[in-house]
């Protein structure tokens, strides 16, 4: 007989020039169809035939686990290599190019990623869950759906012998243009991020832990087979197609499944036909065990075929010479001697646990059984952080099991983005749907994954609906108040770093959260940390701050800054440094607008120190009087000079080392809220100049630079030099107050004027004999040598 391989199959194209669809922009292929020669031998065509294993020992009867009903299309069978599978005359394929995306996945696939191979049974179990789900979801609508009464479940059937796993579900299927759609084209999130984080990863090799994290869906079944067959039927079709596409090849091609004895009623049977060194995945206990491994929670019974054996006595005949005794006559002898012998057959083994994890008694669930569920529900790789289980009563019943995250999602957009797929909604333990745009949790707490179910909501619920629905509006509630009690509870955890990474991952929603949402402002607070003047290695928490505040102060205070570097050098810290006030150091864009959203704290108002009125208790009328008559005529004078640049001069409080300070209006923006505004004009900053805050210059009147200007004031208001001082001043305090000067070249010219004018004064010299001199010649007097080393104003800073 004639022996057709598989490669001389695909060298057998016809081109029929009929209809041929091809999508995705990629150059339809000439209709090219493959005939399989009628009586021709194929070696990789199986047929499925049933054999209902015998079971004919009233010993150990074997279990049934479940009644299949005689129609189940998988009931008991199983494949068999034959020739005479290939009797039937299969119709035309049409062929069809993958899209580009898919070609690259599968070049991928195929010839690098080979490590954690074994995903792919998650990811087929995971297709076939999916189809499951959807027709449960349908069928409320469509109960006519549901007619083919077989149960929904899926089947992992495994043949050792010729390395073939087959994967069966009893979903919706798929029509030809869903086959098409869904396994030529990339269309979804999961392999597209896949992807995406592959062109993200720096080395040029492909991290294998990649493929564990994201999974690459349907094609990860080219991970272990060289061919693979997908016979699908969906209730919206009356045909049944089969999709067949190899490794190394850039098309797949499509038929009409026309072999009755491979009909099914509805869903999906994948075929994998394993590659040589990947056969070992077809023995039915190692599919036993990734099963329980990766699929123990999907919540459609699995089904694995496997060998089974119960004991049963049988008689043994024996030779009557050995044994026969007097009197006894052969009959005797053979009726006594019996032996146990092991029946062997094959059977269908629930392999799976269906009742879900959130129905079940958080006493009897162990933390590894939440991680578990977490890792295999939401694709993750890491642990969550932390968890939590419970049953709400009373108004709305529901169950829910919600997990922290340790990491943040990648991408820059997540966080404002609420559209996560992060909450599976179930009702009553059918799933609904994954896509709420905030509807159970505000979009700052996006990050929390986990699942719903309840029996309040009716079943054919459309999203317009849920957001109308009283009842998501009470979970919603609920659902908050637990999650903000899951994060207190890390952040309570004796395991510091636990809330460390909860807080570099998640702080930013949090503080997110203050914009929003005012009405947690109070679960809210608790969580916000920051590092502070006296801690300025380990961030802390508000609750830390008070226990720890002076008993006459009234406030917190805070500096906003570009850095704890810089916040720790601020002139507006000095007086407090000195009093022993804690000050908080804002060093997050974001933190300065939260922290004003917030206005106080267990009654304590948020200061900032770099605006006007800084109130440090301490006021001494008398001593201010005194002040203001020594130095009264220097703030005009100074306020003169510098015209409409200032709202005013004072004397100032909170100063003493630094001669000036520039502070901000009580509700104007700080120096650090102008430098993010501007930062976000991209350069163009003059449509903010009306938008800025009036500023305050405020003196030092112990500094000794003031106490000569104010002499200087005294005895020569017009004299030159002390008013270019102010103006040097000027912009030396905005400087060091955290504003950007204005014109830096000309406050770089001033520096360097004054830093001539001093030398000239010290060495008394002119620049032009200094250059002339030889510098070994230059002779340094013991004075003003003491002087460099310990200079003046060093003196006056201790
Ligand atoms: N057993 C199946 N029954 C019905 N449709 C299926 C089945 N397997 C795959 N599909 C269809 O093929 C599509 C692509 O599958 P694939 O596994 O590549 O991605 P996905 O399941 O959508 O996403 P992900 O794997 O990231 O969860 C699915 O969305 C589904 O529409």
């Amino acid at each position: 007989m004639h022996r057709l391989s598989r490669r001389s199959i695909s060298a057998v194209l016809f081109h029929t020039g009929g209809a041929t669809r091809c999508r995705n922009a990629t150059a339809p292929i000439a209709s090219s169809n493959i005939f399989h020669k009628s009586g021709g031998e194929i070696d990789e065509k199986f047929r499925w035939y049933s054999v209902l294993a015998t079971r004919q020992s009233n010993h150990a009867k074997p279990i049934k686990p479940f009644n299949l009903g005689s129609s189940h299309p998988f009931l008991g069978v199983r494949y068999e290599s034959t020739a005479a599978a290939s009797d039937s005359f299969n119709p035309p394929s049409e062929k069809y190019e993958y899209q580009a995306e898919v070609s690259r996945l599968m070049d991928l696939i195929v010839n690098s990623l080979y490590s954690n191979k074994e995903v792919f049974l998650r990811e087929l179990i995971s297709n076939a869950s999916d189809a499951l789900d959807k027709l449960r979801f349908l069928s409320v609508t469509e109960p006519e759906l549901l007619r083919n009464a077989v149960d929904l479940d899926i089947r992992i059937q495994t043949d050792k012998d010729n390395g073939i796993v087959t994967i069966m579900d009893t979903g919706i299927g798929m029509t030809r243009e869903e086959l098409v759609d869904c396994l030529g084209t990339i269309a979804q999130s999961g392999t597209a991020k896949f992807l995406k984080a592959l062109k993200e990863s720096k080395d040029a090799g492909v991290d294998s832990n990649l493929i564990g994290q994201f999974g690459v869906g349907f094609y990860s079944a080219f991970l272990v087979s060289e061919r693979v067959e997908v016979s699908t039927k969906s209730p919206k079709s009356d045909k049944q197609y089969v999709w067949e596409g190899e490794a190394n090849s850039s098309s797949y091609t499509i038929r009409e499944e026309t072999d009755h004895a491979k009909l099914i009623p509805r869903g999906t049977r994948v075929t994998l036909y394993l590659k040589r060194d990947d056969k070992g995945f077809a023995h039915p206990e190692r599919i036993q065990k990734l099963v329980k491994n990766y699929s123990q929670f999907v919540s459609f019974p699995i089904y694995t075929w496997q060998e089974k054996g119960y004991t049963k006595e049988v008689e043994v005949d024996e030779d009557p010479s050995e044994s026969k005794k007097d009197g006894q006559d052969d009959k005797d002898v053979k009726k006594k001697k019996t032996k146990t012998v092991v029946e062997r057959y094959w059977d269908w083994e629930l392999t799976n646990e269906t009742q879900p994890i959130w129905l079940r008694n958080p006493k009897e669930v162990t933390t590894e059984d939440y991680n578990d569920f977490y890792k295999k529900t939401f694709n993750e790789y890491l642990e969550p952080l932390a968890s939590t289980h419970f049953t709400t009563e009373g108004e709305v019943e529901f169950r829910s099991i919600l997990y922290v995250p340790s990491i943040a999602p990648m991408g820059k957009d997540d966080i404002i983005n609420p559209k996560t797929k992060n909450i599976r909604l179930y009702v009553k333990r059918v799933f609904i749907s994954d896509d709420f745009d905030g509807d159970l949790f505000p979009r700052y707490l996006s990050f929390i994954k986990g699942v719903v179910d309840s029996n309040d909501l009716p079943l054919n619920v459309s999203r317009e609906i849920l957001q109308e629905s009283r009842i998501m509006r009470i979970m919603k509630k609920r659902l908050v108040r637990k999650a903000f009690e899951m994060i207190n509870g890390i952040a309570m955890s004796e395991n510091k770093d636990d809330y460390d990474k909860f807080w570099e991952n998640f702080g930013k929603h949090i503080k997110l959260g203050i914009l929003d949402d005012k009405d947690n402002h109070k679960r809210l607070a608790p969580l916000l940390r920051f590092f502070s003047s006296q801690s300025e290695d380990v961030s802390i928490s508000l609750d830390e701050y008070v226990e720890n505040m002076k008993s006459e102060q009234k406030n917190i205070y805070y500096i906003a800054a570009d850095s704890v570097n810089s916040a720790r050098n601020t002139p507006f810290l000095e007086k407090l440094l000195e009093k022993d006030l804690e000050v908080l150091f804002l060093v997050d864009p974001i933190d300065e607008v939260a922290i004003q959203n917030l206005k106080e704290f267990k009654d304590k108002q948020f200061v900032d120190i770099s605006k006007e009125d800084l109130d440090l208790g301490e006021k001494d009328e008398d001593k201010e009087k005194e002040m203001k008559q020594e130095f009264g005529q220097i703030c005009d004078w100074i306020k003169k000079r510098l015209g409409e640049k200032v709202a005013g001069v004072q004397i100032s409080n909170r100063l003493n080392v630094s001669p000036c300070v520039l502070v901000s209006a009580k509700f104007g923006w700080s120096a650090n809220m102008e430098r993010l505004m501007k930062a976000q004009t991209m350069g163009d900053s003059s449509s903010l100049d009306f938008m800025r805050s009036r500023r305050i210059f405020e003196i030092n009147p112990e500094h000794p630079i003031i106490k000569t200007l104010n002499a200087a004031c005294k005895s020569n208001a017009n004299d030159e030099e002390a008013l270019r001082a102010i103006d040097l001043l000027y912009d030396t305090a905005a400087v060091s107050s955290g504003f950007t000067p204005e014109n830096p070249a000309q406050l770089g010219g001033k520096i360097y004027e004054m830093m001539s004018m001093a030398l000239l004064a010290k060495w008394g010299t002119s620049a032009c004999d200094f250059e002339k001199q030889e510098t070994s010649s230059i002779h340094v007097p013991e004075t003003i040598e003491a002087e460099i080393v310990n200079p003046p104003a060093a003196e006056a800073q201790k």
